[in-house]
């Protein structure tokens, strides 16, 4: 009897096994028999090797948008390489329509095998494989950096804008050094409760040393590993593995830079002298039932924040940069905050409302010159339809759009309506992204960009720098090429508005002596 029982169940299973194999591969055979979105024609066996731009690919994408355009596919473009297929969403509407309502299945991440070989794939959120490991420490930054949290922040980047002002007060040449102790100095304050000991901090020099060494591993041929992955495996001594030295060297400067701050942290807590942060308050509140997965999710989420100091600082290079090639922005824009502040304080975070035409400004820097242009590749995990095209299980998918008319001039007003106020719009631009991936630093950096925005604006003019005859230096307005860009330095004069700017300066200064003392 109970063989029978079980040759039966036996039998319905095998049916059912055989019936969902036959829908998928039916399914599968469907959707493979639609096309692949419209690209430059493939070679045999290298695909589109050939066609793949090695500088700006941005530029590239924007021609095909217009070549293999026409009506609603122009939105979309592929190219294949071997083994992998590349599809390339050339409009915002699109790319939310896919990544925003489909985020469980385009959300993963493509492999980074050079950032593998340096530990940045085992900590930092953006380059994270879709799974447990990135769900448990997003939702550690998601919910530290959401925007109800944004008034833990506002003492902390107050007292970094006021720092700003007095380092380009003494300083105006540096104006890139000092944006970079802006940005760090707030992510590593309110992460980690740690404040900077003076110019040149170590983990501020720590972060950019591990950008040089990137640079540096790639110029010495270790990016061959994303095309040859098994090459990691092989030791340095190898002619042609030489970069495997300056890996390792990478790969302790990566570790200090998650282990070292939090560390700090929670050396400080023992000692009962941390200050308020992010890790202090999620240490606390794992008090006692922090596991080591627990702990280690907060020390990758809190090293992943201090990884996104460098886009903000960028933005304001970009500031700087329109604020030269615009004297009448600068104008508009310095008399907003006058009227406001009326050259007797500074802006602080409440006057944010009364700004809306510095808001703007602040939003068409980010849309106007993204710094990451192409976003990080969103990949999809199962086979799909996108506008009647298939796509691939496992492709790439990047993002490329103009959804502005006359996108390449630098216009605040676009964001403004008939009466100067912000129109009413979800954050324009898709400069932070989509889906379940999207920027969770969004609010925290417009809000840290918006600031040092209207404190620079209030007590300084940026203008040409002069030659030798007095004639204005041209500025060239290019960016430098890679995943995060900034402009290429350019010469500028940055000089306080007035005496009454550099007494509001000196005014911070003496209070916040005071209030040290
Ligand atoms: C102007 C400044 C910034 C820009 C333009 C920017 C842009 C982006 C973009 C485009 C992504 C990828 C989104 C996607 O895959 O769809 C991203 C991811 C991320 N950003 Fe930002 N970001 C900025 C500042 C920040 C700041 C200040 C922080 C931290 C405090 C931060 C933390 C992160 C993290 C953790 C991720 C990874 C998210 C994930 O993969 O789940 N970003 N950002």
């Amino acid at each position: 009897m109970s063989t029978t029982v079980y040759t039966l169940v036996d039998a319905v299973a095998l049916i059912l096994l055989a019936y969902l194999i036959r829908s998928y591969l039916a399914k599968r055979h469907n959707l493979s028999n639609l096309p692949l979105p419209p690209g430059p024609k493939p070679l045999p066996i290298l695909g589109n090797l050939r066609n793949v731009p090695k500088a700006y690919p941005w530029k590239v994408f924007k021609v095909w948008k217009s070549l293999y355009g026409n009506d609603e596919s122009g939105d979309i473009s592929s190219i294949r390489l071997p083994g992998e297929t590349i599809i390339i969403i050339n409009s915002a509407r699109l790319a939310r329509e896919v990544l925003d309502k489909h985020g469980s299945i385009y959300s993963d991440r493509p492999p980074f095998p050079m950032f593998d070989l340096i530990g940045q794939t085992d900590f930092n959120l953006p380059f994270k494989r879709y799974g447990p490991e990135w769900r448990a420490e997003r939702k550690i930054a998601e919910f530290a950096l959401r925007p109800g949290a944004l008034p833990d922040y506002h003492g902390v980047l107050e007292r970094k804008a006021c720092t700003l002002l007095t380092s380009v007060l003494s300083q105006p040449l540096d104006y890139p050094l000092h944006l970079r102790d802006y940005s760090t100095g707030i992510i590593l304050s309110a992460t980690y409760g740690y404040e900077l000991q003076g110019p040149e901090d170590h983990y501020v020099t720590l972060a950019d040393e591990i950008g040089r060494q990137c640079v540096h591993m790639a110029d010495h041929g270790a990016v061959i590993v994303n095309s040859l992955p098994f090459l990691k495996w092989l030791p340095g001594w190898i002619p042609g593995m030489g970069f495997q030295n300056l890996v390792r060297d990478t790969k302790a400067l990566v570790d200090e830079m998650v282990h070292g701050p939090f560390d700090f942290c929670k050396a400080e807590m023992a000692r009962g002298s941390s200050h308020p942060s992010i890790v202090r308050k999620q240490l606390e509140e794992h008090q006692n039932v922090a596991t080591l997965d627990q702990e280690r999710a907060i020390r990758n989420a809190a090293a992943s924040m201090y990884t996104g100091t460098l886009q903000t600082a960028s933005s304001l290079w970009t500031l700087l940069l329109v604020l030269v090639l615009h004297p009448s922005i600068q104008k508009h824009a310095q008399e907003e905050v006058d009227n406001l502040c009326r050259r007797e304080r500074l802006p602080t975070v409440a006057d944010r409302p009364n700004l809306p035409y510095c808001e703007a400004l602040c939003k068409e820097l980010l849309r106007w010159a993204p710094i990451t242009p192409l976003g990080v590749a969103h990949v999809s995990t199962e086979d799909s339809i996108i506008n009647g095209y298939f796509i691939p299980k496992h492709s790439q998918i990047i993002h490329d759009e103009d959804i502005y008319n006359d996108g390449d001039s630098f216009l605040p007003e676009r964001f403004l309506n008939s009466e100067g106020k912000l129109r009413d719009e979800a954050y324009s631009s898709t400069v932070f992204g989509y889906g379940r991936r999207i920027c969770p630093g969004r609010y925290l950096a417009q809000l840290s960009i918006w600031l040092a925005t209207v404190s620079l604006l209030s007590c300084f003019e940026a203008s040409h720098a002069k030659d030798d005859l007095g004639e204005n230096i041209p500025v060239s307005a290019d960016y430098t090429d890679g995943l995060i860009v900034h402009p290429v330095p350019f010469k500028y004069a940055l000089r306080p508005r007035g005496d009454w700017a550099v007494r509001l300066i000196h005014s911070i200064i003496d209070d916040e002596r005071a209030s040290d003392a």
